[in-house]
């Protein structure tokens, strides 16, 4: 290779790198952040703000982002209380637990991992945490909030991935917004954060026909279906901002496994405008906005305590 074309390669390299939102580095802003707020709200004479978390059930990944979430409570100077309940466990146990939650002043935030054994509702479930202390924002009254534009808590992940498009879009009016995925967790909240920034909102799901065709006419297009690799370069119109919510554990060359998303990312890298990658994108904001919701329970609770002595 003589060495202009090296220098080229080289360049070409760059800008395509320039391309991938850093949800690792905004995460950890965003954490660090918290802690400092954390640290300020603890020095004005407030109680600790505590993140109950509770894992039903022994399946080996839920376990690792637990126990991720209860490093990372630590890190900013929350308190962390986990509940590892057996998967023989009944919905009436689990209510038990959550009622003592709810009136538990030691705890600001309560967040049930999903999913749950099959004798469990998850819906009930989630309608049983105290709607102040819902910080992951899926109870009927969040979720109403949401729909209505009424502040309150936002879900973790749509929350993360609104960041990650504002730290490359300052105003996102008019553009056309598809949403591939159509859950009460990811989809839903989503389409409903893109219409508060004035987008137009297209929500394609398991019965959408022509979800091809549709992610074509997205300027922005977030991917959350848990199918590994569904989303190829042509789905993705020149220059789109494409944030991948997937996240998969596939066997790798080495004997090991790999992460990868709903996006086919080394298809997408060269035609997309921005776009986040798997690991490192989406999931890293997830839990950076779960201790960001929990400050707000305990500033939100504090503000009622302080509204009422
Ligand atoms: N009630 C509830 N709320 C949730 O928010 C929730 C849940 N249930 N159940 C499971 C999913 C999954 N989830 C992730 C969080 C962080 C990463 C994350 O940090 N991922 C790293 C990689 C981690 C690794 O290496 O395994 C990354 O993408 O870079 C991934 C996935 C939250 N969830």
């Amino acid at each position: 290779m003589s060495p202009l074309s090296s220098e080229k390669h080289a360049e070409k390299h760059a800008e395509l790198a320039s391309r991938i939102i850093d949800g690792k580095g905004i995460a950890r802003a965003l954490t660090d952040q918290v802690g400092r707020d954390v640290a300020a709200f603890v020095d004005d004479g407030n109680v600790l703000p505590g993140l109950a978390v509770v894992l039903v059930g022994n399946d080996p990944a839920s376990e690792v982002y637990v126990k991720n979430k209860a490093i990372q409570t630590h890190r900013v100077g929350m308190r962390s209380f986990m509940h590892m309940l057996p998967q023989s466990t009944s919905q009436d146990e689990l209510l038990d637990l959550i009622a003592q939650l709810n009136v538990n002043p030691k705890i600001h935030g309560i967040l049930v991992q999903l999913p749950l054994p099959a004798q469990i509702d998850p819906v009930v479930v989630t309608n049983a945490i105290a709607p102040h202390k819902d910080v992951d924002g899926l109870g009927e009254v969040n979720a109403g909030r949401l729909s209505l534009g009424i502040d309150g808590i936002v879900p973790c992940t749509p929350l993360g991935c609104l960041m990650l498009l504002k730290s490359v879009h300052e105003d996102m009016t008019g553009k056309h917004a598809v949403v591939i995925g159509a859950s009460n967790l990811v989809g839903k909240p989503m389409a409903q954060l893109l219409l508060k920034e004035n987008c137009t909102v297209t929500v394609a799901h398991i019965h959408t026909r022509n979800t091809k065709e549709l992610a074509r006419e997205a300027d922005i297009l977030v991917v959350a279906t848990g199918k590994s690799g569904l989303v190829r370069g042509d789905w993705i119109k020149p220059g789109a901002t494409v944030i991948d919510v997937g996240i998969t554990r596939v066997p790798a060359e080495n004997g090991k496994t790999r992460l990868v998303g709903d996006v086919a990312f080394d298809e997408a890298l060269p035609i997309a405008g921005h776009i986040t990658p798997v690991p490192g994108g989406v999931g890293p904001m997830t839990i950076a906005c779960l201790l960001h919701n929990t400050l707000q329970a305990a500033k939100a609770t504090h503000a009622i305590v302080g509204a009422s002595s």
